[in-house]
């Protein structure tokens, strides 16, 4: 068999074409600030990508950008004034933070209704409570790029490796939101191969480039990779090797291409959806 391929630009482009419509519609425009703090790299893409799809689907976007010796208190201080400013309706705080500021206590400041990136703990509780809430944008875009492969997910047996409480967490939350039987999967879980070999769905998110083996895959598995790893040669891999895994799966999302151009739709859609609750 050869894999379908899930076409993430693609399903991405027409998220943000459906999202454009809705901003046109609205009586104001939603406002969106991303806070960078140093240049790590893992961001630097995101952030230029996430810039002008903003743009595009005509939010009022913009990115602050801080010192990398910037304190913690500092910091503290904007997100307190992006809380205040009405125009601002989603508020983005670019991980990982340098060594000198507590993540966890910058996720905590931000107003939960302007957490785009559903990180905060509120929105963390909501989503594992089966409540109305803003949801991380990863795990997000991963079920929209199900919806449109048209995989079947309830009663599917469904596998998440990685367990951050940034994708792998909720995205196993929604999963069985959705009625998927879910298992999640790490590091020190005995036998990952034969694990992964039972999914019908498999969500790689280990950040470790291609990790999962061609046949770790069951035959008509959908394969969705959330990895964006970048090689000493300057190659772009995923969590999963692609060509190999491709050769079982039924359905596969290529890096790059995939979960990526998702995850900005879904900080749109968030932002939008955000704007739309605080200002009707
Ligand atoms: N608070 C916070 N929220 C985040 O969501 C967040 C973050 N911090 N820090 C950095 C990571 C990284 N991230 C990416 C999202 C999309 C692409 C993306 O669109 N990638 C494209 C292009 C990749 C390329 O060409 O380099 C693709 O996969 O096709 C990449 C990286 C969000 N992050
Ligand atoms: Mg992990």
């Amino acid at each position: 068999m050869s894999a379908s391929i899930i076409d993430g630009k693609a399903v991405a482009a027409s998220l943000r074409a459906r999202l454009a419509e809705r901003v046109k519609a609205l009586p104001y425009t939603p406002g969106l600030r991303v806070v960078r703090v140093g240049d790590d790299p893992a961001s630097g893409v995101y952030v230029r990508n996430k810039d002008r799809a903003a743009r595009e689907a005509g939010l009022d976007s913009a990115t602050l950008q801080l010192p990398e010796d910037t304190a913690e208190a500092e910091l503290l201080a904007l997100v307190r004034q992006l809380n205040d400013d009405p125009a601002v309706d989603g508020i983005l705080v670019q991980l990982p933070l340098p060594r000198q500021i507590d993540a966890a206590k910058v996720l905590a400041a931000i107003d939960p209704a302007k957490d785009v990136d559903g990180f905060h703990a509120l929105n963390a509780g909501r989503l594992a409570t089966g409540q109305k809430g803003l949801v991380p944008c990863t795990p997000k875009g991963v079920m929209h790029l199900l919806a449109a492969a048209g995989t079947a997910i309830a009663g599917a047996r469904a596998v998440v490796l990685g367990r951050s409480n940034i994708v792998g967490k909720p995205m196993a939350a929604l999963l069985l939101a959705a009625d998927a039987t879910v298992t999640v999967v790490h590091s020190r879980t005995r036998d990952l191969a034969s694990e992964c070999r039972r999914a019908e769905i498999l969500v790689a998110a280990v950040g470790r480039p291609e990790m999962v083996k061609g046949d770790w895959i069951a035959d008509g598995a959908t394969v969705v990779d959330v990895g964006i790893n970048r090689l000493p040669s300057g190659k772009l891999v995923g969590d999963v090797d692609f060509a190999a895994a491709s050769a079982r799966a039924a359905a596969i999302t290529p890096v790059p291409g995939g979960v990526g151009p998702m995850t900005i739709a879904c900080l749109l859609e968030n932002t939008v959806d955000a704007a739309i609750a605080r200002r009707g």
